[in-house]
């Protein structure tokens, strides 16, 4: 077990309102006895579907019907529907670095995967441009692990690259779009798009819990229809139980009330972690991506490799990852950069935790 845990990898399970989400559960199992007895629709509960599109319209001005929405186990389900529905010789762009679990996930379906590097924007577009890409998978909110939040200006761009080729979409991966501190709410990509260019995924595991494993993708209606045509013998992957828990979870404003509670927590966490590792490190680290979501970046001015501060971290006791593990090509920076998450950070271990840090960083 670790001492403490810098973990981008979940959401704080210790504020999770475990009361209330059961009251939910119950009503569901007592009220929906005939939908757990049978099996549902392939994309889930349509009346389901039916909150999820007006919360979605309400929180990311994301525009769809609920016939557009796929309820997933996962945001790797569903893009694994995904890719057995779009042209086979697309070729998927991930950012660099990136969420490489999707890559492995497209390669291990055969699918051909290129690169796509960032600027200080998000995904490149002198890159985008010049390459074989033709559906590049972008995390506009908070790239994941850069925390960079795409500016209105490129995701015109983007939306331009898209339409100039039928062939050419945009995945846009909704992921930790929940907590926003010092920046404002940038309109989703979809509420941009005109041209049915952009498949809308997102999740529920960062402001509720990973292991409910409810995510959702929203297909422009082209994609719908060819949805229909092939997929049409699934079934539903995500629980029946869990999606009408969600439901009423949504429909009596909990999941409101729960995200404003979790960002005021977050808020307070985020900032005074962000004090003591610049009391702890002084001048040399860099903290950036820190506008949003549940993790920052952080760049230390040392002689020690990334490699060695994670081994050193990991014998302290301390759960830390670095961002290599986000790189497909392996880069030796000259000065390493941790992921550094807080979902997980109580605010009395956060003293020892950073000093811990320090250690593994600095220590003899
Ligand atoms: C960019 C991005 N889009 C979606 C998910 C969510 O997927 P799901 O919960 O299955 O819906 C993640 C999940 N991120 C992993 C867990 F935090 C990261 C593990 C690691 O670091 O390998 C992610 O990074």
């Amino acid at each position: 077990e670790h001492i403490a845990s810098f973990s981008h990898m979940s959401a704080d399970h210790a504020s999770f309102p475990l009361d209330s989400w059961l009251k939910c559960e119950q009503q569901a199992l007592k009220a929906e006895r005939k939908q757990l007895e049978n099996y549902v629709h392939p994309q889930g509960l349509y009346t389901v579907r039916q909150t999820l599109a007006r919360f979605l319209r309400l929180t990311r001005g994301v525009k769809c019907r609920p016939e557009q929405i796929v309820l997933g186990s996962g945001t790797q389900q569903l893009l694994r529907q995904l890719s057995s529905i779009m042209n086979p010789d697309t070729t998927y762009g991930i950012e660099e670095p990136g969420y490489q679990r999707l890559r492995h996930l497209l390669e291990s379906e055969g699918r051909s995967v290129a690169y796509v590097p960032l600027d200080d924007q998000g995904v490149s577009m002198s890159y985008l441009e010049k390459s074989r890409v033709s559906a590049v998978i972008t995390t506009p909110s908070h790239q994941f692990p850069t925390g960079i939040i795409m500016p209105i200006s490129r995701r015109i761009e983007l939306l331009n690259w898209a339409v100039t080729n039928e062939n050419r979409y945009i995945i846009e991966d909704d992921y930790d779009s929940e907590f926003i501190y010092d920046a404002d709410a940038v309109p989703s990509l979809q509420s941009l798009d005109g041209s049915n260019r952009v498949i809308y995924t997102g999740t529920f595991s960062k402001s509720l819990l990973p292991g409910l494993r409810i995510s959702y993708m929203v297909l422009p209606v082209p994609l719908l229809e060819k949805y229909r045509d092939k997929l049409a013998f699934l079934m539903s992957s995500c629980s029946t139980l869990t999606q009408l828990t969600l439901q009423r979870f949504i429909e009596t404003g909990e999941y409101q009330k729960h995200i404003k509670k979790m960002t005021k927590l977050y808020r307070v966490r985020r900032e005074r972690l962000i004090e003591e590792l610049e009391k702890a490190f002084e001048r040399t680290i860099e903290i950036t991506g820190a506008n949003s979501g549940l993790h920052f970046v952080v760049t230390v001015k040392s002689e020690r490799g990334e490699r060695e501060i994670l081994e050193r971290a990991k014998a302290l006791g301390l759960e830390v990852y670095g961002t290599s593990r986000f790189y497909q090509q392996v880069y030796t920076s000259t000065h390493p950069s941790l992921v550094i998450g807080f979902a997980r950070l109580s605010e009395e271990q956060m003293e020892e935790a950073v000093t811990t840090l320090k250690e593994a960083v600095y220590g003899v």
